[in-house]
């Protein structure tokens, strides 16, 4: 153990023991400016415990209708009700819960409308099919050490859901089940695909291909920004067998090539001087999610890069999002890990990549963005 570990350990071990006196919470909530941290503590503390609870009210609002309801405002709760078939009380229950939540707001007696918070929420079709996926991952948390102390590679609800992470261990039907993933991918890709083109321009890209590119949502977004780019999309035979009709329905056939493959197994397509890998690396597991790097980086010609963008372990600021939330929900998916952009850094270099770098973005939790050169 460095020493620098040894005093860091001591540190940690003696400042927990004053964080669970209680006396000194006590004194801690009393004392000048020192209150105003032991407050911000205690109410992330709560939280913390609280938040099942908020999330249930989140989803209430999403399966009931509310933010459809709430976007007709003002109503008053007795018309809000009738049109979620809720009796008024429960209807109250529910937008006072929400009111809390900054989710709704009473702009004046009985005249709820949507709060700060909810006009974000009810603008984002994507946020909100990401809130009903979300009945399949609670369900598998529901007892989380139970989840934790089995086999990881038991099926789950989230395994069966993604088909070829359960087809890792097991589930062998994949065809129409590819649908419905790559209708979610597709719904929420928005929100990716806007921090990278706020983040990464394409001037210099002639031919960008898409691995794991499902529907193409990614390819058209980019694609429609930047009107010079090829577009190429590799994916499952069974998932680019529509992609490919809905991508280029949307930028045109002639601009785009589709690679049906499986990225474990065949070679990645070569002439492309861009890849992009979009919320595909942290699916799979360090020995799967290597051999793909390698796989893309034999595709490579020199110079030619590698973008990979999804939501990332240990981003400053944004720590729950990645280890709390990712952690736990690809741990339910039985594949793959949150990875810091440290770790992905290393993995590109052992890779055989000359250089990455990280390109920072708006909004970690919408996705991270690191750009490699081959
Ligand atoms: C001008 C004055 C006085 C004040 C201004 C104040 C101000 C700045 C207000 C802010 C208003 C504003 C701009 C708000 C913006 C809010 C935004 C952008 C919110 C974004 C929220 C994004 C969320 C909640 C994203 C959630 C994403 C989820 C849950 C994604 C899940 C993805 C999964 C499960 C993917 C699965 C794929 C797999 C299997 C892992 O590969
Ligand atoms: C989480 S989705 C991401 C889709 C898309 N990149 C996005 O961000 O919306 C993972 C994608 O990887 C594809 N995929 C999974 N395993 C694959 C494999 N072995 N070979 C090729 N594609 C695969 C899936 O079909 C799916 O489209």
């Amino acid at each position: 153990m460095s020493r620098w570990t040894a005093l860091r350990t001591a540190w940690i071990a003696r400042r927990n023991r004053v964080f669970a006196n209680p006396r000194f919470q006590y004194w801690a909530a009393r004392l000048p400016l020192i209150r105003l941290i032991a407050r911000s503590r205690a109410d992330a503390a709560f939280d913390l415990l609280a938040g099942f609870a908020y999330s249930q009210v989140l989803r209430a609002y999403v399966e009931g209708g509310l933010f459809e309801i709430l976007k007709d405002g003002p109503l008053d709760a007795a018309t809000i009700a009738s049109r979620m078939d809720l009796s008024e009380d429960a209807a109250l229950t529910l937008l006072r819960a929400g009111r809390a939540l900054m989710l709704s707001e009473e702009a004046g007696p009985d005249r709820w409308m949507l709060g700060e918070q909810g006009a974000v929420f009810a603008a984002n079709a994507g946020v909100q099919a990401m809130i009903r996926h979300h009945r399949l991952l609670y369900a598998d948390l529901a007892d989380p050490i139970a989840l934790l102390r089995r086999d990881r590679k038991e099926p789950t609800g989230l395994s069966r859901f993604w088909t070829y992470a359960g087809a890792l261990h097991g589930a062998t039907e994949r065809g129409a089940q590819t649908t419905e993933y790559s209708e979610l991918m597709a719904t929420s890709q928005h929100f990716v695909a806007d921090e990278v083109l706020a983040s990464v321009g394409f001037r210099d890209v002639r031919r960008l291909l898409d691995v794991g590119g499902g529907h193409g949502a990614f390819l058209t977004a980019i694609g429609s920004a930047w009107p010079h780019l090829q577009l190429g999309l590799f994916d499952l035979p069974e998932v680019v067998e529509t992609g490919g009709a809905v991508l280029g329905e949307a930028v045109g056939a002639n601009r785009i090539s589709v690679h049906p493959g499986n990225f474990f197994k065949d070679s990645i397509p070569e002439g492309y001087d861009m890849v992009s890998l979009i919320r595909i690396l942290h699916d799979h597991d360090d020995e799967p999610a290597q051999a793909l790097l390698a796989n893309i980086r034999a595709s490579l010609a020199p110079g030619a890069r590698l973008l990979i963008a999804e939501p990332m372990a240990r981003i400053p600021g944004a720590e729950p999002m990645g280890e709390a939330f990712f952690g736990l929900y690809l741990w339910a998916m039985g594949s793959g890990r949150p990875r810091s952009p440290e770790d992905i850094i290393a993995m590109l270099a052992k890779a055989g990549f000359a250089s990455a770098r990280p390109v920072a973005t708006a909004q970690p939790v919408n996705a991270s963005v690191i750009i490699a050169r081959a």
